[in-house]
Order: structure tokens, then sequence, then C-alpha cells
């Protein structure tokens, strides 16, 4: 288990502070399987999972989803046949928040349940 999934999300408002380039890096190295992708100038995070067919890929949807709706953030979920896009970011604020990282280590780990 990484020490960022047992972290405690935060409330997160549009006036809370992007995470830095070097937390960004730093947070990466806890994830390293996770994206850092910019659409609309909005960096997000995110990773492909892959599952033997569309049920698993669905189970797996669902575990995301318990963990989003623990804490009341929420990812993009693309879900198909044997796979699954997740992609975390924090709408309110535009951009990437502690939480969003937090929250990609956790989804790693619902991957392997
Ligand atoms: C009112 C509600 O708490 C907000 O709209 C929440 C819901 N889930 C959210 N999820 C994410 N990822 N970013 C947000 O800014 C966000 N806002």
């Amino acid at each position: 288990m990484s020490q960022l999934s047992e972290q405690q999300c935060e409330a997160c408002g549009w006036d809370a502070p992007h995470v830095s380039d070097e937390e960004i890096q730093a947070y990466h190295r806890d994830i390293p399987e996770w994206e850092i992708v910019e659409r609309d100038g909005v960096k997000q995070l995110e990773r492909v999972f892959k599952f033997r067919n569309f049920k698993q890929a669905l189970a797996f949807t669902n575990r995301v989803g318990e963990i989003a709706e623990e804490v009341g953030h929420h990812p993009a979920l693309l879900t198909e046949w044997g796979k699954v896009t997740v992609t975390w970011w924090s709408h309110e604020m535009k951009g990437l928040h502690k939480n969003d990282f937090i929250l990609a280590a956790r989804t790693d780990e619902a991957a392997t349940e």
C-alpha cells in the first residue's frame, strides 16, 4: 500500500492551491503508472486499467465509484470491454489538487482487489 493512498483528502473549492510542479513530481513517484495529461489547459491524471472482460471492468468501475463517493470527489470513468480509463482532476479549481493524487493511489489499490 502506498503512503499516499492512506493520506486524508482535504476540502477543495475553486480557491484551493494547485500543486506546484515540484509537488507533482514528488507525488507522481508514488503513482508512476499515471500519466499527467493536459486538456484545455487543465492538468489531469489518467490511467488505463486492463481486465479480462466487461464484467470485471464494470466491477472495478463500481469500486472506484465507491472510493469517490466516500470523499465527494469524482473521476471521469470510461468503461469498455476489458478496460477502464480513469481520469482524476479537481473540476472546481480546474487543475490538480493533492486529493487527485491520493485518489489515484487508492484507485491503484482497487485494481488489485
Ligand atoms: C458540490 C460538490 O461537492 C462538487 O461539485 C464536487 C463534486 N465532485 C467533484 N469531483 C472532482 N473531481 N472535482 C470537483 O471539483 C468536484 N466537486
